[in-house]
């Protein structure tokens, strides 16, 4: 991942889980660039923009410098978009079985979960968005329980839940690799296309 030059990046998340699934999707370049802090900022609340925006710009108070956050949600189609941001506390409670159960009075079963990183700069910087969504529905849970609610949710043209696919498969459809897809995205077209690393690239 091409990210800006200068002070390394700090990804700041509480979720092992998630970070483990960063580094996968991003290998090396990952390492190279980004260095990760663990803390467990405030679950805000409201529309999932607003969200990433309120955490990112916590956690560049915190660090004060250039950080990069994540927040995921699932969200039930016909429960017009809940859990969504709230998953956590749903999931929490409720396990991937009860996520399952919440759809039992609905024909419609599907969902999609969506992930947002967010970066800035530094304290008083914007905050850039990136978005990555991945359609599929609530299935009675199967597979490994070991990352969130996994277990429940089958992406769509798969028979197989995220739990229970290689995790080279759920990373090359995930909603997570789609949001770090535009993140890199981003940043190669921003800091490649500069007169200084376009010389570089020539040299
Ligand atoms: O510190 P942060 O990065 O916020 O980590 P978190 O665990 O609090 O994560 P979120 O606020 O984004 O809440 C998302 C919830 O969904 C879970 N989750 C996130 N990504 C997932 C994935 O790809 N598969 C399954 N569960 C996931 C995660 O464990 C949380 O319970
Ligand atoms: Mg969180």
């Amino acid at each position: 991942m091409a990210v800006p030059p200068g002070r390394s990046v700090v990804f700041v998340t509480g979720n092992t889980k998630k970070l483990e699934e960063v580094i996968q999707i991003l290998g090396d370049k990952f390492a190279s660039k980004v260095v990760s802090k663990k803390i467990d900022l405030p679950e805000y609340q409201g529309e999932p923009d607003e969200i990433s925006i309120q955490k990112c710009k916590e956690a560049a108070q915190q660090i004060d410098g250039p950080v990069i956050v994540e927040d995921t949600c699932l969200c039930f189609r016909a429960l017009g978009g809940l859990p969504g941001p709230y998953i956590k506390w749903f999931l929490d409670k409720l396990q991937p079985e009860g996520l399952y159960k919440l759809l039992a009075g609905f024909d419609d079963k599907s969902a999609w979960a969506l992930c947002t990183f967010a970066f800035c700069a530094g304290k008083d910087e914007p905050v850039h968005l990136f978005r990555g969504k991945t359609e599929g529905k609530i299935v009675e849970p199967r597979g490994p329980p070991d990352f969130g609610w996994d277990p429940c949710f089958q992406p769509d043209g798969y028979d197989k839940t995220y739990a229970e696919m290689p995790k080279a498969m759920k990373n090359s459809i995930s909603h997570r690799y789609r949001a770090l897809a535009a993140m890199s995205e981003h940043f190669s077209q921003t800091y490649n296309s500069s007169p200084e690393n376009k010389k570089k690239q020539e040299d």
